[in-house]
């Protein structure tokens, strides 16, 4: 199919309304009209824009979507559906670009990327959306009409068509390999996942393929906005007064069903702030992790943007304990700064976590948050999994190494240190914390389940692993190291 042929297309104008069918003004009497261009649709515009900014600027879908939003004017219902095309399409790519391959005859590499971009919001919206399909072609092409030219509309009209004849289940029978002979090449092209990155998360759930569909499944869903009320600042309850609902685990969560957190008073001054209940369990557990001694000194080695050292200054601040916040960027330093800095003792450095300023066996609780690939929360980054490369796993587990390695020499003995990851990769877990143990032969993992409590199936311990389809929470690990020795005096 030559997407240069033809000048397809519909007669006449027509107003493409959203996931509703085509509608044609009224006619006038009397015969021909002019041909007018088709009216643009704002909320597949900003969707197309942000694959656009995705694909040429490395953008972030979650900063850029609210700001294409903002400039348009669109809210309530049409910011709905633009958020649900733009990171639906983003998440579902490699499903729909297996289904836009059998429907194209040449490599989708040689498709031009705006016309592959259109072509993946159609897809989108036919496969996924419950948008009438006539009102998904019609909509779809009058998009490319406008943005990309009539030949490029005709195009997208025929490919549109040949996606539509089927649907998405009957379209991964056809073009994803048998799971019997290919679980993980199977899931990756019906869940859109990266191959590497199934394996990696099979790895992790020991080889459980009906676990692994629905861990792939769950990062397909958007996560719902969890609340943090941040002790001694602010109270669930007022954030349950506000419109939130209770969360599952966290003593101090609450799940806002809709609407901006930011209108909240509580998140807008600061005392409450939107957090994952992951983050908070893992941050939780460190501050009730059992210690002989003092417990004064609180670090938190890789604080940017600060979600956890806000939480952590809290707790530290109701015991008359004080929490140091290091961050090597100073851009994300200045953001730990912003949520931290009405705590009582909290104080926030620039700070290299592997050559820092601090005094070795200073602290008594240690966080490191380490950077990593980020698997575990693939739900709140819609293009994450196809930017992050299984090469950039080395880099990153040699930081991850010597960042714990400088959190175990600034602990003191007797002291606690978390190592916590976004990322479920035994790479950057099991296998960083046994390096670790391997290295530091006074060091010893707790266990660290307890510190969770009434949080079910948190694997075979003494790690702690969550998983969005388990908990609803991101794919958090944690691992608790307590630094052998005497402890000082309290
Ligand atoms: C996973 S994020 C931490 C998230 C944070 N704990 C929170 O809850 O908001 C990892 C952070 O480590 C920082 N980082 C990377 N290398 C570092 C280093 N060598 N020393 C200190 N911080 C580092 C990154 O800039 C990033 O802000």
């Amino acid at each position: 199919m030559d997407e240069r042929r033809g000048r397809g297309g519909r007669p006449g104008p027509r107003r493409p309304e959203r996931g509703g069918a085509a509608r044609r003004p009224g006619g006038r009497p009397g015969g021909a009209r002019p041909r007018r261009a088709p009216e643009p649709d704002a909320p597949r515009q900003v969707a197309l824009e942000l694959l656009r900014a995705v694909r040429e600027r490395d953008a972030y879908a979650n900063l850029t979507l609210p700001a294409l939003l903002r400039e348009r004017g669109l809210g309530g219902r049409d910011a709905a559906f633009a958020t649900e095309l733009g990171y639906g399409t983003l998440r579902g790519l490699g499903t729909y670009d297996a289904v836009l391959g059998a429907c194209v005859d040449r490599p989708l590499d040689a498709v031009d990327p705006p016309v592959l971009d259109v072509l993946r919001l159609g897809a989108h919206q036919l496969l996924a959306m419950r948008v009438p399909p006539h009102a998904a072609v019609s909509a779809t092409v009058d998009l490319a009409r406008v943005v990309l030219g009539e030949g490029r509309g005709s195009f997208v009209n025929a490919v549109l068509r040949r996606v539509g004849r089927q649907d998405l289940d009957a379209w991964v029978r056809e073009v994803a390999p048998p799971a019997e002979r290919d679980a993980v090449g199977h899931l990756s092209v019906a869940r859109s996942h990266p191959r590497w990155v199934v394996a990696a998360l099979r790895e992790a759930l020991a080889g459980d393929d009906a676990e692994l569909d629905a861990l792939l499944a769950a990062d397909n869903a958007p996560a719902a906005v969890t609340l943090v009320a941040r002790p001694g600042r602010a109270e669930v309850d007022e954030l349950l007064a506000a419109g939130a609902e209770p969360a599952r685990w966290s003593p101090v969560a609450a799940v806002l069903p809709s609407g901006d957190p930011g209108e909240l008073d509580a998140v807008r001054e600061g005392r409450a702030g939107v957090q994952d209940e992951g983050s908070q369990l893992v941050a939780l557990a460190l501050a009730a992790a059992p210690l002989e001694g003092r417990d004064e000194q609180w670090l938190d080695v890789c604080a940017g943007p600060g979600g956890k050292a806000a939480l952590l200054a809290a707790l530290a601040a109701q015991r008359g304990a004080r929490l140091l916040a290091g961050e090597v960027q100073p851009h994300r330093a200045r953001l730990v700064h912003a949520v931290t800095g009405g705590v009582a003792g909290a104080q926030v450095v620039v700070a290299d976590g592997r050559r820092p300023p601090w005094r070795p066996g200073a602290f008594d609780r240690v966080l490191v948050d380490a950077p990593c690939t980020g698997l575990g929360a693939l739900r709140r980054r819609p293009e994450a999994r196809w930017r992050r490369r299984a090469e950039d796993l080395g880099p990153l587990v040699a930081l991850q190494d010597e960042l714990l390695a400088g959190a175990l020499a600034a602990v003191r003995p007797g002291g606690v240190v978390a190592y916590v990851t976004c990322s479920p990769h035994l790479a950057e877990t099991r296998a960083v914390v046994a390096a670790a143990l391997r290295h530091h032969p006074d060091v010893e993992q707790l266990d660290a389940r307890p510190l969770l409590p009434g949080v079910p199936d948190l694997g075979p311990g003494p790690a702690v692993q969550l998983w969005p389809h388990r908990h609803g929470t991101d794919a958090m690990h944690l691992a608790l190291l307590r630094r052998g020795g005497a402890a000082p005096p309290s």
